[in-house]
C-alpha cells in the first residue's frame, strides 16, 4: 500500500491480506486475511498449536511475517512499527506483573515507561486501580493476588498507555468462572470507551460471549470467520420446536409441515423441524401454519453451540454427528405469545 492509500484507507483496527508465516519448514500462517473494525471485538480461535500466538506476536510488531499487506491502527505494520507501538496494548497469559513489586508501583512504572510526567502517572494509576477495583489493594505486593487480581492488574497496566487497540493473547485462561466473567465486563467496558480488542481464546463460551466476529485458525487458515449466529448456523444440528395445547393442534401442523412422524413427541405435544434458525426459515414456518388455521403456544429456536462449530471446523468430524442430536445446552431462543 502507498503512502498515500494508506492515508485514505477507512480508520481501521486491522487489516490483513495475505499474511504468512513459517518456522523452517513449518508453514504457520498459510496467507490469511484479517479485517477488524475499528471498537469492536474480534476473536481467533483455533486448536492448540493452530498459530494464534504467532498472529498476536506479529500483528503487534514483536516478531516479523514472512509476507502480506497489514495494516494496525491505519498504520502499515511493514513501515510504520513505532507508530503501532505507540498505539497498542499487549497483554499475554505471561502477564508482565512483576510480583515484587505493589500493585500501584507496577502501575507507576508502566506510566514512567510511557513518559507520563509524575503527576499525570499517580492520576491515570489512581484512575485505573478504582475502574479494576484494585484500590484497596494497591500498596499489597502482586505476588500475594489472586489469579484472577493478577490478570485484571496486568489489563490496568495496559491502559495506562490509552491504548486504542488492545490484543488479549487467552486473557482468562485458568482463571475461575466469577473472575472470567469480571474480566470479560472490564473488557466490554473498554469497546464502550472505542478500544478495538483482538482476542485469542480456546474458550468458546469466551468467544460467544464477547466477539463482535469470530475468525477459526486451523492448519494454517481461516477455515471460518463471521458472527458467532453465523456460525452456528453454519453446522447441522438447529431446529425449530413448536409446542402444542393439543394433539389436534400437533397433527394438524405436522401435516401441514409435512413432518416425518420421528418429528412428532406427542407426550409433550411438541414438533422439532430441522432448520438453519434464521429468520426467513422461521417466517416460512409460521406462514405454513397460517395457512393451515393453526396456532402454536410456543416457538423455541435451538442452535448448536460453539462447542459443535468448533469441533465440526477444526476436528475430524468424529463428533459431528453429536451436533444433530440437540441437548440441553444448545443456545434458545423463545418466543411465547
Ligand atoms: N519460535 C518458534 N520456532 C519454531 N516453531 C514455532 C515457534 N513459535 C511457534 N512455533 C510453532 O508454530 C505453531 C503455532 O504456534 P502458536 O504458539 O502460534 O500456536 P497457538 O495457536 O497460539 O497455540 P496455543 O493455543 O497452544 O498457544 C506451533 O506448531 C509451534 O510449535
Amino acid at each position: 500500500m502507498s503512502a498515500t492509500t494508506e492515508q485514505m484507507a477507512p480508520p481501521t483496527g486491522i487489516s490483513a491480506v495475505g499474511l504468512r508465516k513459517s518456522y523452517g519448514e513449518k508453514v504457520v500462517l498459510d496467507g490469511i486475511d484479517l479485517h477488524v473494525p475499528a471498537g469492536t471485538i474480534f476473536a481467533l480461535l483455533g486448536p492448540n498449536g493452530a498459530g494464534k500466538t504467532t498472529t498476536v506476536q506479529i500483528l503487534s510488531t514483536l516478531i516479523a511475517a514472512d509476507g502480506g499487506e497489514v495494516t494496525v491502527v491505519g498504520h502499515s505494520l511493514e513501515r510504520s512499527a513505532d507508530a503501532i507501538r505507540a498505539r497498542i496494548g499487549v497483554t499475554g497469559q505471561f502477564a508482565a506483573v512483576d510480583g515484587l513489586l505493589t500493585a500501584e508501583e507496577n502501575m507507576l512504572l508502566m506510566a514512567d515507561l510511557h513518559h507520563l510526567d509524575r503527576a499525570e502517572g499517580r492520576r491515570r494509576t489512581a484512575e485505573l486501580l478504582g475502574q479494576f477495583e484494585l484500590t484497596d489493594v494497591a500498596s499489597k505486593m502482586a505476588s500475594t493476588f489472586s489469579g484472577g487480581m493478577r490478570r485484571k492488574l496486568d489489563l490496568a497496566m495496559t491502559l495506562v498507555g490509552n491504548p486504542s487497540l488492545i490484543f488479549l493473547d487467552e486473557p482468562t485462561t485458568g482463571l475461575d468462572p466469577r473472575s472470567r466473567r469480571t474480566m470479560w465486563h472490564l473488557i466490554q467496558q473498554l469497546t464502550s470507551q472505542g478500544v478495538t480488542i483482538f482476542l485469542t481464546t480456546q474458550y468458546l463460551e469466551e468467544a460467544d460471549q464477547l466477539a463482535d466476529r469470530i475468525a477459526v485458525l486451523d492448519k494454517g487458515q481461516i477455515v471460518a470467520e463471521g458472527t458467532a449466529d453465523e456460525l452456528k448456523r453454519r453446522i447441522p444440528g438447529g431446529h425449530i420446536r413448536l409446542q402444542f395445547s393439543d394433539l389436534s393442534g400437533l397433527d394438524a401442523a405436522a401435516r401441514r409441515l409435512a413432518l416425518a412422524p420421528a418429528a412428532r413427541d406427542e407426550e409433550k405435544l411438541a414438533l422439532q423441524i430441522p432448520s438453519d434458525g434464521s429468520i426467513p426459515a422461521l417466517r416460512a414456518v409460521l406462514d405454513l401454519l397460517e395457512s393451515a388455521g393453526v396456532e402454536a403456544d410456543a416457538l423455541t429456536v435451538h442452535t448448536p453451540d460453539l462447542d459443535d462449530v468448533f469441533l465440526a471446523l477444526t476436528g475430524d468430524g468424529s463428533r459431528h454427528h453429536a451436533a444433530t442430536v440437540p441437548g440441553p445446552a444448545d443456545t434458545t431462543r423463545e418466543a411465547r405469545r
